[in-house]
């Protein structure tokens, strides 16, 4: 074929009957000038695996593989601190580059503390939020949106969720979790009860935490479990949200093929998993909603409020009530129910560990007269250094999000390590990797270890600053309060109630990055250590 072009070229000469190679030359030229553009794209000088450079495909096909978050561990290994992992896209593993990318307003000495470091976490994420900046989402997010007018999680605009976000701020606040602690309760009593039932056999404890943390998004935001626990089951609605995000996580990379398929679909149908977060979410919060308010109830859940702000401001309407309700399903059952499982995992996996956190539970429950099965309050728990120091750590080593959370440069360009990046490149860090920063987090940095939150004060304190799991700035996770809430009591009052053993010690996870990080195999027998205390 490019010895046929190139023979054509040569023996052009301007006879009408070389008019076919008029068409081969101008192909060639706009082939010639969109190399030279990437030749000089100011990006070149910063290394990347080669696919990445000229296609999308590197990233969508990680993506889809589930492996993004161990990839990108690799890849920034291999090329170092900047990464190109697309034509337009650099990843970045430098926690100093999380300010100028996400624009979180870190005081310069937010130092929690030792041996204070409890729920004082919530006070340093709260001085995390900043004001933003002006790196807005990339379109990434925008096949989770899709053309939905309220959709906190994917609105790129940062003006509009601002505003969005302020209307429900104080409702996912730190004060407010006095008001949902019982709800919390009542679900972590259920899971103690259920698992009671389960002892001596090995059990799925990652689906247990899912069933667990979906019913707690029930019980919290409609004062009513899906049922999840009691039934051992989900309806199917895990492998929908699964779909969902799996599909997300890499046509993301490629928001032509979701719009595409969007407006062909009246003729087509639809053929990507991730509408369903459009559709049939929506239409299950919808229904959930519907059922809440025919039911009525006492409870100052998260629906009821939500209807107090509807009160005051009618723009938050039935829609974006739905679409909150739809958010915290989506993005508040799989990220905790991984968080639990991964702590319980490094805790069983890790004697040492698993020795210290035990004796400080059994410690302060011998001191409370707390019994077996009872749940250990949240002032209980934020009293606890070393679990604390076990959620900073676990939620260090295994964040629940996998991937990159893309920003792109405003027009004015940013410089980062160095580098100058022009105006319009997306940038992002994945929390995965800038976890594995040794110069932050230690030598060990790949080992699961909870004492390094409990060391050096000044250590600490750049380690919180370099924290991402739960991002940061302006999008910081809202309901980052109620995961560390469902933490904070569930663990202690499983590690208090039983003796959790892997059947497996040598058991390493296995782990998919399908936006969220979904553990598959962690297995564990429970024993019970006493009589269960009638809650
Ligand atoms: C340990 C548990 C959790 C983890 C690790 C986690 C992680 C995250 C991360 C990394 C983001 C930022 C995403 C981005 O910038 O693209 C985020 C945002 C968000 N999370 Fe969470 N999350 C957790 C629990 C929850 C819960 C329990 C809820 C709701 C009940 C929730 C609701 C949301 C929402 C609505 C957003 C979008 C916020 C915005 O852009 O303003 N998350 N979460």
């Amino acid at each position: 074929m490019a010895s046929k072009l190139l023979s054509a070229l040569l023996n052009y000469q301007g006879q009408d009957s070389a008019h076919p190679y008029t068409l081969l030359i101008g192909i060639g030229v706009i082939f010639a000038i969109a190399l030279i553009v990437r030749l000089r794209n100011p990006l070149n000088s910063i290394p990347g695996p080669f696919w990445a450079r000229w296609t999308p495909f590197w990233l969508t096909y990680y993506a889809s593989n589930g492996n993004m978050h161990r990839k990108m561990i690799e890849t920034h290994k291999r090329y170092g601190s900047l990464v190109r992992t697309g034509p337009n896209e650099i990843s970045v593993s430098n926690p100093q580059a999380l300010k100028v990318i996400y624009g979180q307003q870190i005081p310069p000495v937010v130092v929690i503390p030792v041996p204070t470091l409890n729920w004082d976490c919530a006070k340093f994420f709260e001085a995390r939020i900043g004001a933003g900046n002006n790196f807005r989402k990339s379109d990434w997010y925008s096949v989770w949106q899709g053309v939905r007018k309220w959709d906190l999680f994917g609105e790129r605009n940062e003006e509009i969720h601002r505003a969005q976000r302020k209307l429900v701020s104080q409702i996912y606040s730190l004060s407010n979790m006095k008001k949902l602690e019982p709800y919390v309760n009542s679900a972590v009593s259920v899971f103690v009860e259920k698992l009671a039932t389960q002892s001596h056999a090995p059990i799925h404890m990652n689906k247990w935490t899912q069933l667990f943390a979906f019913d707690v998004i029930g019980e919290i935001t409609f004062s009513k479990r899906f049922g999840f626990m009691e039934s051992g089951n989900d309806d199917g609605a895990f492998s929908m949200i699964e779909n969902s995000l799996r599909s997300a996580a890499w046509v993301g990379y490629v928001p032509w093929v979701y719009w595409t398929n969007l407006r062909l679909s009246p003729i087509i149908g639809s053929h990507l998993a991730v509408t369903a977060r459009q559709g049939r979410l929506l239409a299950f919060a919808a229904k959930a909603i519907a059922e809440r308010k025919e039911r009525g109830s006492e409870h100052e859940d998260i629906l009821s409020q939500f209807f107090s702000v509807q009160q005051e401001k009618p723009e938050f309407n039935d829609m974006s009530i739905t679409s909150m309700v739809a958010s915290n399903i989506f993005a508040g059952s799989d990220s905790t129910g991984a968080s639990i499982s991964s702590l319980l995992f490094y805790v069983c996996k890790n004697p040492d560990s698993k020795k210290q956190l035990v004796d400080e539970i059994d410690a302060v429950a011998k001191a409370q007269n707390i019994q077996r099965g009872e749940v250990f309050s949240l002032e209980t728990a934020n009293g606890m250094p070393y679990l604390q120091a076990c959620m900073w750590e676990a939620l260090r080593c295994f964040p629940a999000v996998g991937m990159n959370l893309g920003r792109v440069v405003p027009p004015s360009g940013v410089e980062i390590d160095g580098q100058y990046i022009p105006g319009g490149t997306v940038v992002g860090a994945n929390a995965w990797v800038v976890h594995q920063d040794k110069k932050t987090f230690g030598e060990d940095a790949d080992k699961f270890r909870p004492e390094r939150w409990m060391e050096d004060s000044e250590r600490v304190g750049d380690m919180k600053r370099g924290f991402f799991s739960f991002g940061g700035g302006s999008r910081l996770c809202i309901g980052r309060n109620i995961g560390w809430l469902e933490m904070s009591k569930v663990v202690p009052t499983l590690l208090h109630t039983f003796d959790m053993e892997l059947p497996d010690p040598d058991l390493e996870l296995i782990e998919h990055a399908w936006s969220f990080v979904k553990i598959e195999n962690f297995r564990v027998t429970l024993k019970p250590r006493g009589k269960l205390a009638a809650n």
